[in-house]
């Protein structure tokens, strides 16, 4: 194959004063020839530690993944092909994560072509979002894909017995020709789906770590399902690994450039990588999210990818920015530019990529993960754990054996305040609900972050409101705001929230699941199931002293409680 035609996406970088550190810092990592180390997996440019070395070298399966890739192009789109044949309507992708954030951002960057299939994802336990997926789409018609690397993950596991129970009741013992499992060879996960009869399970490769596997079988079977094509996918994902020095020495490596300025910038207190997308790039701010923060957040330190931060004026921003600019070459997108082009005249440091069309995400995916790795490098911290995962996914499992035992979640300590209908968790407390909004927001430091982890169910007049009350706390407060829907950004950004500096403001919001969904074979429903997700990473945030306010909407409804909230924050702030 020839990709030497192929030219990688533009990147400019625009440093203003914090030129000279990172110069300083590409110098000293050229003389020592870290490119060559990187490529031969030399795993003390990361870490000193024996074992955590050991980590490191195991899961660089990532850097040479796209050429392995290549050859089973064939096989993926024979599959694709098959399933077309057999007269498959949509496929629903399930799982967390790494395992689903690659299609998200497919489904949304590339149109369907002619022969591709209508995606799905699901990747929440919020019972009604699961029966939005089921009632759109013809069951019987669907291709389930189950994708989980470790095969453990309790998400993806519930979903597949949620809807193998459905199909089981349309088409008995043939239930298992609508799923497909991806999964490491070896897991758990393949002898259930082998039991189940699934019509195919894709072995990835266990040197594969989860957010770094958008090049392998999870990211390209759903690709090949929806029609894209996977072969260019992987040619400019090669092209860009030539830039990167995946055959020698290289000048201008731009995995390594982006990894060393994103790395020096969170030294010097820029730790806030803000994204800057046109419309149909959004989601590509999810993907960006778990790779960098889920890599970079921990042992104190970390980058926080900002996402759907309302873009503003140079003068509601502190000196904790460096704004990331992803485009099209072919679009104008001028009011995204024109107010990043006032935020660099500023001086805030901006980076701006342009791509040529949606195929050169391939080139980007490998860009990112080689700056990640390379930023982590910077940071001296181990890109390819996340400690801080596992201790909420411990803490909802001791509450889900409390669930089997008793039948309920255990009791909640007491709200500080109950308020037409909204219960509001606390250390600090008030006499009112605006008083104990009040209270929260002024322990937030200039170079703080508002993080909004929302326990509901996703609709676009939720994202509006949750939008409305980031702009108001940036607008009143100048701080960074983030939003994330659980469990979604459990296995995401979750890992810097407890890992990372002790920056972040959390306000979890939950709700009681009026319309709840029962599991089959489990005695809980999924509504518990998200409920007990919430309170175990609650109890994760408070044992690593986060700040957080839970406010519990009850039974006032979802769009409703949360139009209250926004409205008694405009009064507190
Ligand atoms: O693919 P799985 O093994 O099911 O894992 C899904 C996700 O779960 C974990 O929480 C990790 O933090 C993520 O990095 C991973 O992508």
């Amino acid at each position: 194959m020839d990709t030497s035609s192929y030219s990688v996406p533009t990147m400019s970088v625009q440093l203003g004063q914090y030129q000279a550190a990172v110069e300083a810092t590409l110098q000293e990592f050229n003389a020592r020839h870290f490119t060559a180390g990187f490529w031969q997996k030399q795993a003390d440019l990361w870490v000193q530690d024996a074992e955590a070395q050991q980590s490191v070298r195991s899961f660089m399966g990532w850097l040479r993944v796209a050429e392995t890739m290549l050859p089973r192009v064939g096989e993926i789109e024979e599959f694709a092909q098959e399933i077309r044949a057999a007269g498959f309507k949509h496929v629903v992708v399930m799982g967390m994560g790494g395992s689903t954030m690659t299609p998200i951002v497919f489904k949304q960057a590339f149109e369907k072509s002619a022969n591709g299939l209508p995606l799905l994802v699901l990747d929440t336990t919020n019972p009604g979002s699961v029966r939005e997926i089921e009632e759109a789409v013809s069951l019987p018609e669907t291709l389930f894909v189950v994708a989980s690397k470790s095969g453990t993950t309790a998400e993806p596991l519930a979903f597949g017995d949620y809807f193998y129970a459905r199909l089981k009741e349309l088409k008995g013992e043939r239930a298992g020709e609508n799923f497909v499992a991806i999964t490491d060879p070896g897991s758990k996960f393949v002898t259930q789906a082998t039991a189940e009869g699934y019509r195919r399970i894709f072995l990835n490769f266990a040197e594969v770590g989860g957010r770094f596997s958008a090049l392998s079988y999870f990211g390209l079977v759903p690709a090949a399902l929806y029609g894209i094509d996977i072969y260019a996918l992987l040619e400019r994902a090669i092209a860009m690994m030539r830039a990167c020095g995946s055959e020698g020495a290289v000048a201008d490596n731009p995995g390594l450039m982006l990894g060393v300025a994103l790395g020096v910038l969170a030294q010097q207190g820029r730790d806030k990588l803000t994204l800057v997308v046109p419309a149909g790039l959004t989601d590509l701010g999810l993907w960006l999210e778990q790779l960098v923060a889920e890599s970079t957040g921990k042992e104190g330190k970390g980058i926080l990818p900002v996402a759907g931060d309302p873009l503003g004026s140079p003068e509601v921003y502190g000196p904790d920015r460096v704004f990331v600019y992803v485009g099209y070459e072919s679009q104008p997108d001028e009011d995204n530019r024109r107010k990043v082009a006032a935020l660099q005249a500023a001086g805030h440091p901006v980076i701006a990529i342009l791509l040529r069309d949606a195929l050169d995400l391939g080139a980007e995916f490998f860009r990112w993960e080689v700056a990640t790795a390379v930023a982590s490098a910077v940071l001296q911290i181990n890109p390819f754990d996340q400690p801080n995962v596992q201790a909420a996914k411990t803490a909802t499992d001791q509450l889900m054996k409390v669930v089997v035992e008793r039948g309920s979640l255990p009791q909640t300590s007491a709200p500080v305040l109950t308020e037409n209908g909204l219960s509001y968790y606390a250390s600090v407390a008030g006499s009112s609900a605006a008083d104990v909004l009040r209270a929260f927001f002024q322990q937030a430091g200039s170079d703080n972050f508002l993080c909004i982890q929302a326990y509901l169910m996703e609709t676009p007049a939720l994202n509006a409101e949750l939008d409305a009350l980031r702009q108001l706390v940036q607008q009143r407060l100048h701080i960074a705001t983030a939003s994330g829907y659980g469990p979604r950004f459990l296995h995401s950004t979750g890992q810097y929230h407890k890992g990372g500096p002790n920056t972040g403001l959390f306000l979890q919001l939950t709700t009681d699941h009026a319309q709840d969904l029962p599991l089959p074979g489990r005695p809980y429903t999924f509504g518990t199931f998200q409920n007990a997700q919430a309170a175990g990473d609650l109890e994760a945030l408070l044992s690593t002293g986060r700040r957080t306010l839970r406010v519990h909407l009850g039974s006032v409804g979802e769009e409703k409680g949360v139009a209250q909230l926004l409205r008694v924050v405009q009064d507190a702030l």
